[in-house]
């Protein structure tokens, strides 16, 4: 069991399940304001908790990927390989990263997703309609999370974050992970799993904490990493799997909740906040017995957007630490870089390494 103690949390605002912090979106406004900026800052996530998602359309897009999922290797290779879109297996990137994780990676503009579909499914009316409601229904929770992190910060327009997001030329992606169990995978030549079933939790008695349980140590499904987009919208089934790291080397496991989204600050928050949010690292880790599935929501701003620290988050003792860059310069970047590189570094303005140390010295 790992036990961490980073930056407590502040108790009056965030009510913390173990470590990490849940926030109710049904809660007071000004309320929901201070908690969600509270998490942005100390861990740069939170689980969300009546977030108004309905539940056909998450039941939905969970179904359609199991079903994409389960078929057999050859029928998914069809959608594949990614370019860095459609369908993967193994390898994540161009560069030598690999995990036990396939993956189906959509761009979220209406046309891609229709033109995707036909590969991926044999009904590709069905599941670009179903992609398109739960990606839609993402899109708007995540413009909401923005607003309100816009009036939290205080900015003079408080919804310019959301717009990004809601721009039809918005470059947000949304991906499908399936972590096989060991049942279910078959040693390396995929997962041809239609014919497997996993165990039931009762069966398995499976307590996965940091990697391991009963003995078995934990296999790394998707590798430590910062989502490199301005907020992630992170949804899986009831198995555990997503650890998020506190620093120091801790990775907290975060409990699975269905109904429940998790919301990660990426990168480009980071920067443009000046570096009062920080960019989360999380991975994660495969089950044994059980397999899981994550559909998560990359919510991005359009490829010519300009990122840089807003004026508000500026100050005398905090000047900018990035300098100003483009959405497609950032992702060009990153396509350049293994998973677990600190590429925002990489855009750190001159003098901001000495900034830090003075920032530090002073606390
Ligand atoms: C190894 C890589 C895969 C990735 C692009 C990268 O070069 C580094 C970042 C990776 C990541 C992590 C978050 C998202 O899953 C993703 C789609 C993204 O935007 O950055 C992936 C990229 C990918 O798998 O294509
Ligand atoms: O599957 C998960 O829980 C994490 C996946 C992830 O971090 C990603 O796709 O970027
Ligand atoms: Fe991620």
């Amino acid at each position: 069991m790992v036990v961490a103690s980073p930056t407590p949390v502040r108790p009056d605002l965030i009510r913390p399940t173990g470590l990490l912090p849940v926030i109710d979106l049904s809660r007071r406004r000004s309320h929901v304001i201070d908690c969600i900026v509270q998490a942005c800052e100390e861990f740069g996530f939170f689980k969300l908790v009546n977030h108004g998602v309905p539940r056909h359309v998450v039941a939905n897009m969970e179904a359609e990927a199991f079903a994409f999922f389960r078929q057999p290797e050859p029928e998914k290779r069809r959608a594949g390989p990614p370019d860095p879109l459609g369908y993967g297996c193994r390898n994540i990137g161009f560069n030598g990263d690999t995990g036990e994780v396939e993956y189906l990676l959509l761009h979220t503009n209406q046309a891609s997703i229709n033109q995707r579909s036909k590969t991926i499914s044999k009904d590709p009316k069905k599941f670009s309609c179903i992609v398109r409601e739960y990606v839609e229904a993402v899109r708007d929770l995540t413009a909401e999370i923005l607003e309100i992190l816009g009036e939290g910060l205080r900015l003079k327009d408080p919804q310019g974050l959301a717009r990004l997001v809601k721009d039809g030329e918005s470059d947000s992606v949304f991906r499908l992970n399936h972590y096989p169990s060991l049942l279910t995978s078959n040693n390396g030549e995929g997962n041809n799993n239609n014919n497997s079933r996993d165990m039931s939790s009762e069966e398995s008695g499976y307590c996965c904490v940091n990697g391991g349980g009963g003995g078995l140590k934990g296999v790394i499904g998707f590798g430590e990493h910062s989502d490199p987009q301005m907020l992630t919208l992170l949804r899986s089934n009831e198995v555990l799997g997503l650890q998020v790291s506190v620093g120091e080397g801790l990775w907290v496991p975060v409990s699975p909740d269905p109904d429940s989204f998790c919301v990660l600050v990426g990168d480009a928050l980071q920067a443009l906040t000046n570096g009062r949010f920080v960019s989360v690292r999380h991975r994660a880790m495969t089950n044994p017995y059980k397999s899981r599935l994550s559909m998560v929501y990359f919510g991005a701003p359009p490829l010519p957007a300009r990122i840089a620290p807003l004026p508000e988050t500026i100050t005398a003792q905090r000047p900018s630490l990035y300098r100003p860059f483009t959405w497609a310069e950032y992702k060009k970047t990153t396509y350049l870089h293994r998973l677990s590189h600190s590429r925002l570094d990489l855009f750190r303005a001159r003098n901001s390494l000495s900034t830090t140390r003075k920032i530090i010295s002073l606390n």
